[in-house]
């Protein structure tokens, strides 16, 4: 309708790409111009300029003719008319008078008028014109005249005009075809361009699932990462561990070795030492058993009371001499002459006190603690001191305290290697009744239960029942001895006023325990304090009295047969005659050690009893009793025994512990070995598997680079077997070229200022041609087209890029110190020896002229036909499916890892993440931006060799 090219390249808006912005007012899908619109806005223009600019009184008068300032168009599209633009268009159809006449049509350049002048319609001379006949004729017929002429000039301009009209008739309908084909071009551009976006979009889509997957397998190997340290730890530490073990056990060996021969050592030491004590404490026993037979194992010593006051008083003169008593002799004296000598084995006269006394007492106390029975009595006339010299008084203390208290002195010195237990019992023997004095409810006088004498075994008698009283020290030994003695039985007698009338015996029971040898003994002391002998018809006692002094005699009377059995070493000994001498059996007999007091009386009316006394003690003197005997303690003979066996028992199950023990530390020093070695063998796995990993993440990466390269090169050579394309009309109203030019003059431009996050773009400024059209700057024009066509392939991968770019950025950069450990990779497979580039086209750019010039081919990858969309939605396909293999790859490289459960280098794939990402800035930008984009790849490539990757020849090409 007009001749107004729509060529222009602004009119073509490719919505559908990403690089457009849905803001920019041309909908979602790339718009041809609307050329309704277009029209409608014409009309409207041409309307306005009617009736804006064209008097209604005119419009009467004179036919509308549509003037369209061109003006208003580029109003339309933001531009600013120039005067020239206007035109004139032919008028429509008048009614016939006009159109023989023929309408006029005045272009009027003149910018002053609103680009519109009406001029009436005149008819050709006079025709329809009323001439005044009058003179003023004459002037109108001038004005005719001129206005005829003017006519015909103006007709001729039509005439021109007309032609003009036609030229430009034929020019737009020349421009409408071109329009035509510049739209169906424009409309395969943008099929183009969506398949491209969507075959980006599929890219961006695997690369994001890519990305997603390693994201996954950043976090696992994070967790192998850290489950392979903990275990290094573990390791170290077990290793620590078992080495420091290795090392206690090897002390503990040394130290055992010299502990156990330090430990023979000291038991042979220890052994030489018991042995030489044994001997020697044997010895010392047979020494002083030997000492004690010679001496006699009945011992006598002879003890006489000082005068007492009433003798004194009565002026009783001493009957005994005791000037040889340091001899053990005394001599007894009658009316001042000597009559005989006695001699016994110890002699203590008036004057001897409880401790001299004692001190020829007491090594029967050792005695009784090296396990041999003692018995040691007092006999004597009644009123001569026996109760004194066996209990004393509380201030002098008899030979009973003191025995005792030297058994505990002993104890105390042999607590180290002895163990003994005392046990105190208190009897009395009461007119041939044994009478248990420690037993509470028995009172002096009171029948109280009957105690039988028993044999336990051979040369062992029990009293059973009676009370034995524990005692651990002299305090306690003391109460036990007043308890007794304060139940004896006393009376009063013409001799002693407190009389004992009965046998007091205090029986002393020692056990005793050898805690070197086990020896255990029991043995018995018998202190004995008998009832004074007396005479009768001297006593004049009656009744009870009499009993009791009957069965004393008897009993004694008894002891004396049993010493003279004894004495005349008759095999029959009499113990059983009297309650006394049976009790005393065990102490009396062979293998026991006997001291008796036999107590005198000063006084020399007391002669003959005293020498009666003196008689039984000289007989007694004479029993030979034999050696003693060691009494051992058969019960606790067997407890040793029994004690020897269970000790070499737990010997052995000590040595089969030892043994146990010994196994385990062996077993565990062997566990230990083969934990190194598995950690050994784990750590080679985790670095052939790191090594293989690597090997293989670069193998897909190289294969997946390869195909989208390969991709790219398919599309540049589509790009340039492109001229297929109908020709357009002209390249001054823009061309295919000028297009990709321009679009690649604004990738270029926009290069420098890279997308923003929302994709926002604002189309470029078409500037005004002075020729009324519109025309792109003279640099696009001037643009190298083989430049144009080799950068071209670069927008859907920029685009490309950019919508995986925030994708790409979250993974954070990683430095790669690592890389320098790892295996040098292989280079790229045979089948694309020369991978296409990614990046560095600009390098490879002049290469691509050789080519096609005819020169070598070193960078670019051998061509592959494929000259329609199709093509390149198959080469989307294969690299699809090259991302899908990349995938499946590390899915299945992913298995053997997570059941290794080992290390590898998550750092190195974050280094290739980061290599991704740096693939957008090191897009070609430009002629004007090579030289820096070259120093920005010699610096990465530098870097990737700095790091130990073996890129070879794709070094050059690949990243
Ligand atoms: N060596 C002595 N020194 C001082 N006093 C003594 C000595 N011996 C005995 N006496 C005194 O003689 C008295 C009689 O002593 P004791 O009762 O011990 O005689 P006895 O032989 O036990 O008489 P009985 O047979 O009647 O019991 C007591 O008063 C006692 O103090």
């Amino acid at each position: 309708m007009l001749g107004f090219s729509l060529t222009s390249p602004d009119l073509v808006i490719c919505a559908g790409s990403p690089d457009i912005p849905s803001s920019s007012g041309f909908g979602d899908s790339p718009v041809l111009f609307d050329k309704s619109n277009y029209s409608q806005n014409l009309e409207q223009s041409i309307e306005l300029s009617l009736e804006n600019c064209i008097p209604e009184s005119e419009t009467k008068v004179i036919s509308r003719t549509p003037v369209v300032r061109f003006s208003t168009v580029c109003q339309t599209f933001s531009q600013v008319s120039s005067p020239e633009s206007s035109f004139e268009l032919p008028p429509p159809p008048m009614s016939e008078d006009l159109e023989m006449q023929g309408p006029l049509l005045a272009v009027q350049t003149d910018s002053g008028s609103n680009g519109v002048t009406t001029i009436g319609a005149e008819t050709d001379g006079a025709a329809g014109l009323d001439l005044p006949e009058d003179d003023g004729g004459c002037e109108f017929e001038g004005e005719l005249q001129e206005l005829v002429r003017s006519y015909k000039s103006q007709k001729k301009e039509l005439s021109e005009t007309r032609k003009a009209m036609e030229e430009l008739k034929r020019e737009n309908q020349l421009k409408s075809r071109e329009c035509q084909e510049a739209w169906k071009s424009l409309q395969e551009l943008q099929n183009e361009l969506m398949r491209k976006s969507m075959h980006v979009g599929s890219l961006a889509f695997a690369i994001e699932g890519q990305v997603k997957e390693k994201s996954k397998w950043f976090s696992s190997l994070r967790d192998l990462t850290r489950k392979l340290k903990i275990l290094k730890l573990e390791q170290i530490s077990l290793s620590e561990e078992a080495s420091t073990y290795r090392k206690c056990l090897k002390e503990m060996q040394v130290a055992g070795c010299t502990i156990q021969s330090t430990i023979d050592q000291q038991t042979k030491v220890h052994e030489d030492l018991k042995i030489k004590l044994l001997e020697g404490a044997k010895q010392r026993k047979e020494l002083y058993n030997k000492v004690l037979e010679l001496k006699g194992n009945i011992r006598v010593f002879c003890r006489c009371r000082p005068l007492n006051v009433e003798e004194i008083a009565a002026g009783a003169s001493m009957a005994i001499d005791f000037e040889s008593s340091n001899e053990g002799e005394l001599t007894v004296k009658s009316n001042g002459a000597f009559r005989r000598n006695f001699k016994f084995d110890a002699v203590f006269g008036p004057q001897a006190d409880q401790a001299d006394v004692f001190e020829d007492t007491a090594p029967f106390a050792t005695s009784v603690l090296d396990g041999y029975n003692v018995c040691i009595f007092a006999y004597g006339q009644t009123g001569t001191g026996k109760t004194y010299t066996m209990e004393g008084t509380k201030t002098a203390r008899g030979v009973n305290y003191r025995t005792l208290e030297e058994l505990f002195r002993i104890i105390k010195e042999r607590q180290q290697l002895f163990h003994y237990e005392i046990s105190v019992s208190v009897l009395e023997v009461y007119n041939e009744q044994i009478r248990d004095l420690l037993v509470p409810g028995n009172q002096p006088g009171v029948p109280a239960k009957r105690l039988e004498i028993r044999q336990v075994s051979e040369g062992m008698h029990h009293v059973p029942g009676l009370v034995e009283a524990h005692v651990s020290n002299t305090h306690e030994v003391w109460e036990v001895l007043q308890t007794g003695s304060n139940a004896r039985a006393v009376g009063s007698t013409n001799a002693n006023e407190h009389s004992s009338r009965s046998h007091c015996i205090h029986c002393v029971m020692v056990k005793g325990e050898n805690s070197l040898t086990g020896e255990c003994t029991r043995s018995k002391l018998w202190l004995v304090d008998l009832a004074g002998s007396e005479r009768i018809a001297k006593t004049e006692v009656q009744g009870e009295r009499l009993k009791e002094a009957q069965n004393i005699n008897r009993s004694l009377s008894a002891l004396g047969d049993v010493i003279s059995a004894l004495a005349t070493k008759s095999p029959h000994v009499p113990f059983r005659n009297s309650k006394l001498t049976h009790l005393l059996q065990d102490s009396l007999g062979g293998d026991s050690k006997a001291l008796m007091f036999v107590q005198i009386s000063p006084n020399e009316n007391d002669l003959s009893e005293t020498i009666c006394s003196l008689n039984f003690a000289s007989r007694v003197k004479g029993v030979e009793l034999g050696p003693a005997k060691k009494q051992l303690d058969a019960a606790e003979f067997v407890k040793y025994k029994q004690m020897v066996e269970k000790t070499k028992q737990d010997m052995k199950s000590k040595d089969l512990q030892i043994k146990k023990m010994e196994e385990t530390l062996y077993w565990q020093d062997a566990k230990i070995k083969e934990r190194d070695l598995k950690n050994k063998n784990l750590q080679e796995k985790i670095k052939e598997l790191e090594s293989q990993l690597l090997v293989e993440r670069k193998l897909a990466r190289q294969h997946v680079d390869t195909k989208i390269a390969e991709q790219h090169h398919l599309k540049q050579q589509e790009e340039q077997n492109l001229p297929t394309r109908p020709p357009l009309a002209s390249r001054q109203v823009g061309s295919v070229r000028e297009i990709v030019s321009f679009a690649i003059s604004k990738d270029q431009t926009n290069l420098s200022q890279p997308f923003a996050d929302d994709n926002s773009y604002e189309p470029p400024s078409i500037l005004p041609a002075s020729d009324g059209h519109a025309k792109y700057n003279d640099s696009m024009e001037k643009e190298n087209i083989p430049l144009i066509l080799g950068q071209q392939p670069l927008l859907p991968k920029r685009t490309g890029r950019f919508s995986i770019c925030a994708t790409a950025r979250q993974v954070p950069m990683a430095p790669a110190p690592r890389r320098n450990s790892l295996i040098p990779l292989p280079s790229a497979p045979s089948s694309s020896p020369c991978p296409a580039p990614l990046l560095p086209l600009q390098e490879c750019l002049p290469e691509k002229n050789e080519c096609e010039d005819g020169s070598e081919m070193n960078c670019l990858p051998e061509k592959i036909p494929c000259h329609s969309p199709k093509g390149i939605r198959s080469g989307g396909k294969k690299i699809s499916s090259a991302l899908r293999r990349s995938l499946q790859k590390k899915m299945h490289m992913k298995s053997p890892m997570r059941k290794v459960g080992v290390n590898v280098g998550m750092e190195k794939i974050r280094v290739s993440i980061g290599n991704r990402g740096r693939i957008g800035p090191r897009m070609f930008l430009g002629s004007n931006r090579i030289a820096r984009t070259k120093d920005i790849q010699n610096k990465q490539s530098q870097r990737e060799k700095e790091r130990g990757w073996n890129i070879g020849t794709a070094g050059k090409t690949v990243i």
